[in-house]
């Protein structure tokens, strides 16, 4: 995260009345991720999780959210299970913001993931989409198409500097993925993580031991989640797709890919790189003064957006 929203100590202690804890011991800002406030919360016997959502997470949605982590924590994945107060609730409100409170997942990211770990985060993928089969409230993907091109009219005229031609070239992307993503299909849907990066998977002791961030899940094409997490755990330095199809061959163990998903892969993989490019060339160009975050590379999409573009990244392969 990044912390947006400052508590005081009075407040948390505040905020933790509501539930049937032990006392309040002290909080902490949280300095990773890009969304949202956390902080680590330590009663006298236990730890927690306080977020704070801030502008970019829909406030309407924050109840499905919060199911999404509910079932998936009662079909035993390893999700930040949010805990409800005496009076039932689990989203409350703490320094003007909507927050809740979740249980804290042992373990940690990896900051340089090898292709191993990229088959185990394949495999718990796949689990997880298998255990949020049963989940039945739905969302349309707020970052699918239309999020696309409203994000590119907003951040056309500051996109020069990421070369001469990119504003037009990032245009075209918009659009041709776009018309492709709504012709018919018939490839499988269901609830997915659609943020599954290195950074919001938990290793303990080399297994995967957490899955968190659930503030962009909805309800989309299963092979475009695959798609996301085989892009997102190569070395952002490096585009060699070992990485990829590692999670690729680890999701499969769990749950097969039909052969028309296969076939979606490489536009997936395009339509992936783009939506990050968009998001993260917004941070870039809209820094929020005051705030201690860290805007992540967009370069990194540019690249992986070409290079999926002209095949040159290595889907080919008979392996995918
Ligand atoms: N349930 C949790 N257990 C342990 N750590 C957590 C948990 N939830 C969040 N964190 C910590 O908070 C950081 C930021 O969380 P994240 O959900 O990625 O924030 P953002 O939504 O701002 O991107 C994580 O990298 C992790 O260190
Ligand atoms: N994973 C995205 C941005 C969202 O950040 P997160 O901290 O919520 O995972 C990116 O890397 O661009």
């Amino acid at each position: 995260m990044a912390v947006f929203t400052h508590l005081t100590a009075e407040a948390v202690r505040d905020f933790l009345y509501a539930y049937d804890l032990s006392p309040f011991a002290r909080h902490e800002g949280i300095a990773a991720g890009v969304e949202n406030t956390n902080y680590h919360v330590f009663t006298e016997d236990d730890r927690y999780i306080l977020t704070l959502f801030e502008r970019r997470t829909p406030t309407a949605d924050l109840p499905y959210f919060l199911a999404v982590m509910d079932h998936l924590s009662a079909h035993g994945i390893s999700v930040p299970r949010p805990l409800h107060a005496r009076d039932g609730r689990s989203l409350r409100e703490v320094g003007g913001r909507p927050a809740a409170l979740f249980t804290f997942l042992e373990g940690r990211d990896l900051k340089a993931p090898d292709a191993e770990n990229a088959r185990a985060a394949g495999t718990a993928l796949a689990a997880l989409h298998r255990a949020a089969a049963g989940f039945e409230q739905t969302r349309p993907n707020g970052m699918g198409p239309r999020a696309w091109q409203a994000l590119y009219d907003k951040i056309r005229p500051g996109l020069d500097r990421y070369g001469e031609s990119v504003p037009n070239e990032i245009g075209e992307a918009t659009r041709r993925l776009s018309e492709a993503w709504s012709a018919p299909s018939s490839l499988p849907t269901g609830t997915i993580h659609a943020d599954y990066f290195p950074d919001n998977v938990f290793f303990s002791r080399g297994k995967v031991s957490g899955i968190i961030d659930f503030y962009f899940a909805c309800t989309d094409y299963l092979a475009y989640d695959l798609a996301i997490a085989a892009l997102s755990w190569m070395p952002e330095d490096d585009d060699a797709p070992a990485h990829a199809r590692a999670m690729i061959d680890g999701y499969s163990t769990v749950r097969p890919l039909t052969e028309e998903e296969h076939a979606a892969l490489p536009l997936f993989f395009e339509a992936a790189a783009l939506r990050f490019f968009l998001t993260r060339a917004h941070d870039d160009i809209f820094r929020t003064e005051g705030s201690v975050v860290t805007i992540k590379d967009p370069h990194v999409y540019l690249r992986r957006l070409r290079a999926a573009r002209n095949a040159t990244i290595g889907w080919e392969d008979e392996s995918l």
